[in-house]
């Protein structure tokens, strides 16, 4: 039986998470709700209250209209509300935009668990994995199973400052139900950015949170100074571990998917001009920590890429199948285990 979409006739958006991304989507949840029928005009976004300097992150978001930390630069519209408390910022929302770290999540869904709205439904923007002490689960698992919701997921191509730009780029929402899919793509989509969509959800979010550890990778290599050849056979072998393992461990996953934004082109993106890509460059060149070059580099915006590869590994080394993915295998061995940069071809060739 196909289960009518939870739609209702005025849908209000809540937007959880307020990052470099997070604040990126606002802006274009914020404009689009205002332009289009059957949206509340008001988005909150729900912001991990900190100080800057003597004010709080809400209040200048509030007044200035402006993500002075996260996205320093852009305006946002008017009908952008920042919210300092989960509950408030959710209260009423029957669409819920998850943009957050992914190793925030469960704490984000234990808060809102038995709190949201009769008729809500989410979409899970996060790429990563939420790790429990058994393994790894997908996050839009964790939100469907803590809050009884529908879950779609969206990921794609997608450089947060270059959307900001709104320079030309392509996203992927996979969808379970096709009404849902539809409704998030007219919520989400504009001229610079386009959505296409996919009865896929959780391909489109595996890719997504698996290429953080190829993009981890393809950096070592920029730090090594080897060309653009090396550069693409990483992405290529990642691309394969990254299908093999989905494959390996999910139902249903389409081939087609990974030749959406979500598969090929963000792998390619990130491994040229991500987060991940770049401190894992620096990690290189420098022998900084992680830690140290997340604290440096990125002013409070976080790695996704060598948290995910040391739950992987964990998966992996559990299940005696550490050799099947040696990509993965080796960029963990290399940001956990001292393994020497130079060795990242070892067992892969
Ligand atoms: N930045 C990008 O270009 C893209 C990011 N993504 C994904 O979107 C998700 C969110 O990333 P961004 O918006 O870029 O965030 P970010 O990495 O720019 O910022 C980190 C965020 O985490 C918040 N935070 C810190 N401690 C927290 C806590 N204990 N609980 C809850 N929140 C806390 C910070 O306030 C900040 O909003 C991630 O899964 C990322 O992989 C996806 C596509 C593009
Ligand atoms: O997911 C991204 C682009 O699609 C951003 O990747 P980083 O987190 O490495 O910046």
């Amino acid at each position: 039986m196909v289960k009518e979409a939870r739609t209702v006739e005025v849908e209000k958006v809540a937007v959880i998470g307020s990052g470099n991304w997070g604040t990126v989507i606002a802006r274009i949840l914020g404009g689009n709700v205002a332009q289009q029928k059957g949206f509340d005009r008001e988005v909150k976004m729900w912001v991990f209250e900190e100080m800057i300097g003597d004010k709080k992150l809400t209040e200048l978001i509030n007044e200035k209209h402006e993500n002075v930390k996260y996205l320093p630069g852009f305006k946002l519209p008017n009908n952008i509300k920042a919210v300092p408390d989960i509950l408030e910022a959710t209260k009423d929302a029957t669409v819920l935009v998850f943009v957050i770290p992914h190793q925030f999540v469960r704490e984000v869904c234990d808060k809102l668990q038995g709190n949201v709205h009769s008729k809500a439904k989410a979409i899970s923007l996060v790429k990563g994995f939420d790790a429990t002490e058994t393994g790894i689960r997908p996050i839009s698992h964790v939100i469907k199973e803590a809050l009884k919701i529908p879950v779609c997921t969206l990921s794609g191509a997608n450089i947060a400052n270059e959307i900001a730009e709104e320079k030309f780029s392509e996203t992927t929402i996979g969808y379970k139900n096709l009404q849902e899919g539809e409704l998030f793509k007219r919520l989400f989509e504009t001229k610079y950015f386009k959505v296409g969509i996919v009865d896929d959800v959780l391909g489109v979010e595996l890719c997504g949170a698996l290429k953080n550890v190829v993009a981890i990778g393809a950096g070592i290599i920029d730090g090594l100074k080897l060309g653009d050849n090396t550069k693409a056979a990483i992405i290529r072998i990642g691309l394969l571990e990254m299908k093999k393992y989905i494959k390996m461990f999910y139902k249903g996953i389409k081939d087609e998917t990974f030749f959406e934004s979500c598969g090929i082109a963000d792998v390619i993106t990130t491994c040229y001009g991500g987060r991940n890509r770049k401190a894992a460059e620096a990690f290189v060149l420098t022998g900084k920590s992680f830690d140290q070059l997340e604290k440096e580099l990125l002013n409070g915006q976080k790695l996704q890429g060598t948290l995910t590869a040391k739950e992987l590994n964990t998966v992996l080394k559990n299940k005696g199948l550490e050799n099947e993915f040696p990509l993965f295998t080796t960029v963990y061995k290399i940001v956990f285990e001292g393994l020497d940069p130079k060795k990242i071809f070892d067992d892969i060739v």
